[in-house]
């Protein structure tokens, strides 16, 4: 006899399904309902932007994939394995670069492969390729203190994809950059996603890094947070910044998102 016929249909490019994620914290006193009933699937090479109002749970959601929280209800699965503790296969870019002080930019990526135990002379390679993509040649070997903002969250984008992670969750990355950094750090991050093809799913409070940076934007109501509306960015892989700012589909989604978020429509 064959189980061909039951066995359950894998779809390969489905990188992450969150199935009716909620979270609850609870302390000895306080319980706080962090994350609302929450479904979510991203294929390969997709780049999902996550946007709420503060507190709404979105740092948690990315958590909860990162295998960083255990989720109340529900269940992720990455490549259709149950996420049960912290995973490898991913890359995680906070709000602070968090860098060694003492390390130069080189060794604050490589402690990447440190930590995994990676081949050392195989990560110093991929070290090299992405200082490359991400415009630091020249500056490896410049201490945390030498390297502007936007240099030191480049410094921690390479060390989030030396391992070659399948996915990459960055929260609120460019948050601490004055506006123009956050620009080129858009430009330059569209780039490296499309030159390594990672699924990325970006929690950030700018509407046009959202859309910019999106094949999808989810934009969740108040906590505990819910996806209250998917919007599908039409606009074409490659996105010239200036250019794409001014479509037409820009500002239909960017209009929408923020009536979704209640923010004023000329606003950040
Ligand atoms: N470890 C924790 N223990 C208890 N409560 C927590 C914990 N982590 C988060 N919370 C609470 O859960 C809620 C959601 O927090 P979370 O950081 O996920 O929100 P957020 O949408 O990322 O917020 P922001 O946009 O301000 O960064 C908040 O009320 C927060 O206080």
């Amino acid at each position: 006899m064959t189980m061909l016929h039951s066995q359950p249909r894998v779809d390969v490019d489905q990188v992450v399904a969150v199935d009716g994620v909620s979270v609850t914290f609870r302390g000895k006193r306080t319980s706080t309902q962090a994350l609302g009933e929450v479904d979510l699937t991203v294929r390969r090479g997709e780049f999902v932007s996550i946007v709420g109002p503060s507190g709404c749970g979105k740092s948690t959601l990315l958590k909860v994939v990162a295998g960083l929280v255990r989720p109340t209800t529900g269940s992720v699965l990455l490549h259709g394995e149950q996420v049960l503790g912290p995973r490898q296969d991913i890359g995680y870019v906070f709000q602070r670069a968090a860098l060694l002080d003492w390390r130069t930019a080189e060794g604050n990526i490589l402690l990447q492969a440190e930590m995994r135990g990676m081949d050392m002379a195989a990560a110093r390679r991929r070290c090299a390729e992405l200082i490359e993509i991400t415009g630091l040649s020249g500056f490896e070997r410049a201490m945390p203190h030498e390297l502007s903002g936007g240099m030191q969250q480049r410094v921690s984008l390479c060390r989030a994809l030396l391992h070659e992670p399948d996915v990459l969750l960055m929260d609120e990355p460019f948050g601490a950059l004055d506006a123009l950094t956050r620009e080129r750090m858009n430009v330059e991050l569209h780039r490296v996603c499309r030159e390594t093809g990672v699924t990325v799913l970006l929690v950030t409070h700018s509407v046009p890094e959202a859309v910019y940076l999106g094949h999808r934007v989810l934009a969740m109501g108040p906590r505990p947070g819910r996806v209250i509306e998917e919007l599908t960015v039409d606009i074409p892989g490659e996105r010239d910044y200036a250019t794409t700012l001014t479509t037409p589909e820009f500002q239909r989604v960017s209009g929408r998102v923020r009536a979704l978020l209640g923010s004023p429509q000329g606003g950040d």
